[in-house]
């Protein structure tokens, strides 16, 4: 109800309405007769209980809208009294917001005369608001103006709450459905679309969804996702939730993967009304899915090629992270190193405890501290391998280790190195006695004279061992080995440190002294050696007496060249031996002119031959048988045009030193068969050959050269070699021998008995004669000794079938016990000195006898 504008409302009494219904009963009544007027009253209570009893609120306007009448209801439930809520006053209890709406619709109703149904708020008599319904149809006379306004209130609390919920509830859900990522839709249960929410419709690109209400859901999906979804849709048919997952492009093509919930919707009784399906858009995660699978295989692949390089390789791998942790191991690595079983996620220094600190240890935190490769060779302990390492740091802060065992390697290299030191330790050292030997004592003596400290000199002992020889002789050559040995060793005892001494060879030994303050420190040295080696050797049992002579140079006095000053000490050696054994001597100047004339000799001699300056001169051999001339020795002389004429033992030596004597041997050959051919027939020539000549190749030749270029017959020719041509390279020295005899020359032994094994060497070569030293003839026939030997030497002789001849004979007494012992030749001074070839004719012609 509302104030009308139409000014004070009028009375609507309800007992007006009530006499209204009566007169219309009447009417009835009055159809119906007197009989009836218990049955109106009946209709009067029942009206009147019903406008009392109803829920309703009757009332009633005047056709300008104010209110007449008003149901009792009013005052009980909005706590206004009836007269205040007539006319316009009704108004006082509508809810301040619903007034104008509610006075305009009355408004309009009461101006077109149409009903009016409005909803308001009432303040109740508890001062809360209530919604109501106000609804009324104007009456109307014949005319059709409107006489009056019927209409009620209505109670519409609960279903304005009711409606209300059913907003805020709509709202709710429109607002889940609007605001959800997902693509929801709701299906019938035949599966076929009947709603799609909002952002569903822009996720599958759906700009018109009418085109696809009613749609069967199963046919916008590919062939390929149908199963799965009818498997959804059963499920959900039965009441369950079914999932699945698939791609499904949207509307306009877009490749989408979705994840599907599809639900049963229920009713109030639970009765299965409608189906939900939920598709959520997984393609971003389903893509990142696939990027990490794909990214995982990629890796995985990537990893297993790694392996399979680490695998295949032939080093040992192991890797490691920034914690020293093993995050891999090869199976090479794994097998060699089986004995620390290495395990995956295990720390290194755990696995190995004894290398913390170690060389590995250092090495690795090198390569990570400094992120650069590290390569080394260790050895590791345990299990006792050499091993070659590169050490790379990791991108992540870790290390891969690559290691070979190179133990094999190691130790082939180490036997090699030893190998090799052996090699270099005896090319520098005597392997009898391991002291250093000639090239690692000249390398010393260089070494101490490249810098002489000022105020300081360095001596070079030169040792001449003396006894050696004869302990060779009478103990054998191990207990001359063994004499060695000690006096390496107690030569070692005398020297400091600082010293070396060096056994040149046989019997020679030498000292390099270094830091002498005076010369006197030398003699002190050489007087201890000589002490040293005063005291006897025991050699086999034995005590053996040995004694020593030392010869001493000092630089820088005598020289700083080594060469010069080890000769200079060999000088002082020789000058020592010469003064007696057992002494020292120092160097002095002039000692060395006998050296310095032979080099001045050795000069002169190439050109004395090249000058012609050599002539030969010819001994007469005697036949003692014969008592005649047998032949004449071939002997060398050097005319000197300063010096006049030089003994071939001067000048031999010298001449073998420099490789002089082969031309000059050649000659001779050539010389004496020329001479020799001019000599009546059986007058033969003895020449002398050099061993230096058999080193040479061509002897053979040479000697069928002379005698071919002479024309003497080669029976006529005699070579005279000395044992120390079988001595030296013995097995082509006796080749050489029998080619020569081949040739039809006779070969003789010259100076036998001299020798150590002259007697030997009869039985290695078929000798035509053997000639007596002259040592042996000079002290005949007094001396019983020589006598004896020359006893034996002829009785040899005879027993071999060999000539004997005696040199050196120089009187008759010697030539007469020589006959007596059955000599068959001999030579001297008393028969005639050497003599020049014009003499030899002369004396052929004469031909002495004896
Ligand atoms: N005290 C003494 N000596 C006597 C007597 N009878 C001879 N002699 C010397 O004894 C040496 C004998 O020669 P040899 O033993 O072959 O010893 C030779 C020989 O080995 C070597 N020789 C000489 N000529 C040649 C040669 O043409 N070639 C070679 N390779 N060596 C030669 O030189 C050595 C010395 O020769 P020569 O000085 O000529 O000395 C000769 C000779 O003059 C004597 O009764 N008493």
């Amino acid at each position: 109800m509302m104030r009308s504008a139409l000014g004070t409302a009028p009375d609507f009494p309800l007992a007006e309405t009530h006499s209204a219904l009566q007169r219309s009963s009447r009417v009835v009544f009055t159809r119906a007769g007197k009989g009836r007027k218990s049955t109106l009253h009946d209709i009067e209570e029942h009206y009147r209980h019903s406008f009392e009893l109803s829920p309703h609120i009757p009332w009633t306007a005047a056709a300008d809208g104010l209110i007449l009448d008003v149901g009792p209801q009013w005052l009980s439930l909005v706590g206004m009294p009836r007269q205040d809520a007539l006319g316009a006053g009704w108004i006082q209890a509508l809810h301040p917001d619903d007034v104008a709406p509610t006075t305009e619709r009355w408004s309009h109703s009461l101006q077109t005369g149409s009903p009016v149904d409005v909803e308001y708020r009432l303040r109740l008599v508890n001062g809360n608001y209530r919604w109501f319904r106000a609804r009324a149809a104007a009456r109307r006379d014949e005319q059709g103006c409107i006489l009056r306004w019927y209409g009620t209130v209505e109670d519409i609390q609960e279903r304005k709450l009711a409606e209300e919920a059913l907003r805020e509830s709509s709202a709710f859900a429109g607002s889940i459905l609007n605001n959800s990522p997902d693509c929801i839709k709701v299906l019938d249960l035949d599966g076929r679309l009947l709603f799609m929410n909002e952002p569903g419709l822009q996720i599958m690109e759906i700009s018109d969804f009418p085109l696809l209400h009613g749609r069967c859901w199963e046919e916008l999906w590919p062939a390929s996702a149908v199963p799965l979804v009818r498997q959804a849709l059963q499920e959900a048919a039965a009441g369950r939730t079914g999932h699945f997952s698939a791609s499904c492009p949207t509307a306009r093509g877009t490749p989408k993967w979705w994840d599907v919930l599809v639900s049963p919707i229920r009713g109030p009784d639970g009765q299965l009304l409608r189906i939900l399906a939920v598709s959520r858009d997984v393609t971003r995660t389903k893509q990142v899915q696939q990027e990490a699978e794909q990214a995982r295989r990629e890796t995985q692949a990537a990893a297993q090629r790694f392996e399979a390089v680490l695998e295949s390789t032939t080093d040992s791998v192991i890797l490691l992270d920034q914690d020293w942790c093993i995050t891999y191991v090869n199976q090479h690595a794994a097998r060699l190193l089986r004995q620390r079983g290495l395990s995956l996620g295990a720390n290194l220094w755990e696995a190995f405890p004894e290398e913390v600190g170690g060389i590995f240890d250092r090495h690795y935190r090198r390569a990570m501290a400094e992120q650069l490769p590290v390569v080394f060779e260790a050895y590791l302990s345990s299990p006792g391998l050499w091993l070659a390492v590169h050490a790379y740091p990791t991108t992540e802060g870790g290390l891969s280790l690559f290691f070979r065992d190179i133990t094999e390697q190691r130790q082939a290299e180490q036997e090699r190195w030893r190998a090799q030191e052996r090699i270099a330790h005896m090319a520098r050292h005597d392997a009898l006695t391991d002291l250093p030997n000639r090239t690692l004592f000249r390398e010393r003596l260089e070494l101490a004279l490249s810098s002489v400290p000022p105020g300081t000199q360095v001596a070079v002992l030169c040792l001449d061992l003396d006894g050696l020889k004869a302990v060779n002789d009478t103990l054998g050559h191990p207990a001359g080995d063994d004499l060695l040995r000690q006096v390496a060793a107690r030569l070692q005892t005398c020297i400091r440190g600082s010293d070396t001494v060096a056994r040149l060879g046989g019997d020679e030994f030498a000292i390099v002294q270094t830091r002498l303050t005076e010369a006197e420190d030398a003699a002190d040295l050489a007087q201890r050696i000589l002490d040293a080696l005063a005291e006897p050797v025991e050699l086999a049992g034995q005590p053996v007496l040995i004694s020593t002579s030392i010869g001493i140079a000092l630089a820088p006095g005598d020289g700083l060249e080594g060469d010069g000053l080890l000769k200079a000490a060999d000088l002082a050696l020789y000058r020592a031996k010469a003064e007696g054994r057992n002494t020292l001597r120092f160097f002095e100047k002039g000692m060395d002119e006998p050296l310095q004339a032979r080099q001045a000799l050795k000069m002169e001699l190439r050109r004395g031959l090249i000058q012609g300056e050599f002539e030969l001169v010819y001994q007469p051999l005697m036949d003692l048988h014969e008592n005649k001339v047998a032949a004449f020795e071939a002997l060398l002389r050097w005319r000197h045009p300063g010096r006049g004429l030089i003994s071939p033992a001067e000048f031999i030596p010298i001449a073998e030193d420099t490789g002089l004597i082969v031309p000059m041997g050649e000659w001779v050959l050539h010389e004496a068969c020329r001479e020799a051919a001019k000599w009546p027939g059986p007058v033969g020539v003895a020449v002398n050959l050099s061993p230096v000549q058999f080193r040479k190749q061509g002897l053979v030749d040479t000697v069928a050269a002379a005698l071919a270029a002479s024309g003497l017959a080669p029976h006529r020719l005699e070579l005279e070699i000395t044992e120390s041509v079988l001595l030296q390279n013995s097995d082509a020295n006796l080749a050489e021998l029998h080619a020569l005899r081949a040739v039809g020359v006779r070969i003789a032994m010259d100076d036998f008995g001299t020798g150590y094994s002259s007697l030997g060497y009869l039985r290695s070569f078929p000798f035509d004669k053997i000639k007596i030293d002259r040592s042996f003839v000079s002290d005949l026939p007094d001396d019983p000794q020589s006598t004896a030997i020359i006893r034996a030497v002829m009785a040899l002789g005879r027993n071999l079938g060999i000539t004997t001849l005696a040199e050196g004979v120089e009187s008759a007494r010697q030539l007469a016990a020589l006959r007596t012992e059955g000599c068959d030749m001999v030579q001297g001074y008393f028969f005639g000195e050497p003599m020049a070839a014009g003499d030899v004719e002369q004396m052929l012609q004469q031909s002495p006898r004896i």
